[in-house]
């Protein structure tokens, strides 16, 4: 995938910064946005100094204005030709703003996928990925942030709605939601007066820790890699490669196997927290049939069921709530 051209929106800062130089790390071009202009042009100076004038290039915009964030689009494509990755990263967690935050956090998602969607399968060397950034906050109820969880929902339900439409496959376009538990960055900062019950949103995150960035062998800035974390029920399937992972008892550690249970092995064991990434892409139209897939862990089983084909995630909460209780853990993989 290296020698792309990539966008990534809000990357003055945090984990946009953090994908931006993942990707110019690969040797990848990289175009990205802020509304932070003083703060993207010091990070532009900074990356252009480690990767090269012509790797690297800030413009200035605010995801919330369409017209902004069309230009800003096209003015990449005019520069670079084409945009092969496209990482609708910008974010902002305000419950006081919440109508600001799903402008943010799922409009400007939605319209930076369509606008990459819409290029990407016109192009003449077609396909790209499109990487979505949600939150665990999209996976699961948080009751200090509700808009917030809401718009990190969203984004999910958008980008599995979309991996299901048989053009996106016919147009080699893969679209990937990554679900960060809490990193260290400037979002988590000063949440007092942004969330209901800053005391439990502390709380929260001292007991689930914090992401490193930047992390250890880059790890979670592989886009292709689908892992999961922070409690052991998170399961994810990697259409490209069929692997299977799941995650040990411990954050941080990931473990993958072949769709058939051969092969497990631990990937990442490390004593920090790591992201879920939930792999959207329902490539898989030549039928998975009816696997069934037993892992025996060290601590706890963890059963996967395969169903039929398109693959796609779902976690039911309540379910996991009781069956963490029993100590045995279940994943369904749906066909929907
Ligand atoms: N840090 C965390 O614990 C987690 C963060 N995330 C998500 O990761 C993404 C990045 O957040 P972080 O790096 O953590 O936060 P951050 O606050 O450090 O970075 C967000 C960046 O987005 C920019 N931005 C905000 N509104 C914008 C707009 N309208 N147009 C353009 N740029 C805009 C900000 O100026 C900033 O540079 C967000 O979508 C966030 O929801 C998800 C899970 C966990
Ligand atoms: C403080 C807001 C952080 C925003 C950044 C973000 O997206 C982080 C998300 C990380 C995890 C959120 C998911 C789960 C938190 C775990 C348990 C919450 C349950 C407690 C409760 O809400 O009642």
């Amino acid at each position: 995938m290296s020698g792309k051209v990539a966008v990534v929106t809000g990357a003055a800062r945090g984990l946009g910064r953090a994908f931006t130089e993942a990707l110019l790390k690969r040797g990848d071009k990289v175009c990205f946005c802020d509304v932070d202009v003083q703060q993207g042009k010091q990070t532009e100076n900074e990356l252009k100094k480690n990767f090269g004038d012509d790797n690297v290039q800030f413009l200035p915009c605010d995801v919330q204005k369409d017209e902004e964030f069309k230009d800003f689009f096209n003015r990449v494509i005019q520069k670079y030709n084409t945009v092969d990755i496209m990482v609708n990263n910008a974010g902002i967690m305000n419950e006081n703003q919440w109508r600001t935050t799903i402008d943010i956090n799922l409009t400007a998602v939605i319209h930076g996928s369509l606008l990459a969607m819409n290029h990407m399968k016109n192009k003449s060397t077609g396909g790209g990925l499109i990487v979505n950034v949600s939150s665990l906050a999209g996976v699961m109820p948080v009751s200090f942030c509700p808009a917030y969880t809401a718009s990190k929902h969203g984004v999910i339900a958008f980008s599995r709605s979309w991996a299901l439409q048989p053009e996106l496959k016919r147009n080699r376009i893969r679209i990937t939601c990554l679900c960060p538990s809490f990193a260290d960055t400037d979002i988590i900062k000063g949440t007092d007066d942004r969330v209901h019950g800053p005391e439990l949103a502390r709380m929260v995150m001292k007991q689930y820790g914090l992401m490193v960035f930047p992390y250890p062998n880059d790890q979670t800035l592989y886009f292709e890699i689908v892992v999961s974390t922070l409690n052991p029920y998170y399961v994810a399937f990697d259409s490209e490669n069929s692997h299977l992972y799941w995650t040990g008892r411990t954050l941080g550690k990931i473990n993958r196997c072949n769709p058939n249970g051969s092969d497990p092995t631990t990937i990442v064991d490390v004593s920090i927290p790591v992201a879920l990434t939930l792999d959207t892409h329902n490539s898989t139209q030549n039928s998975i049939a009816l696997h069934k897939v037993t892992f025996d862990g060290k601590a706890n089983q963890v059963v996967v069921n395969l169903t039929a084909w398109p693959i796609d995630i779902e976690i039911g909460m309540s379910v996991i709530y009781m069956l963490i209780k029993l100590k045995y853990y279940r994943y369904h993989i749906m066909s929907v």
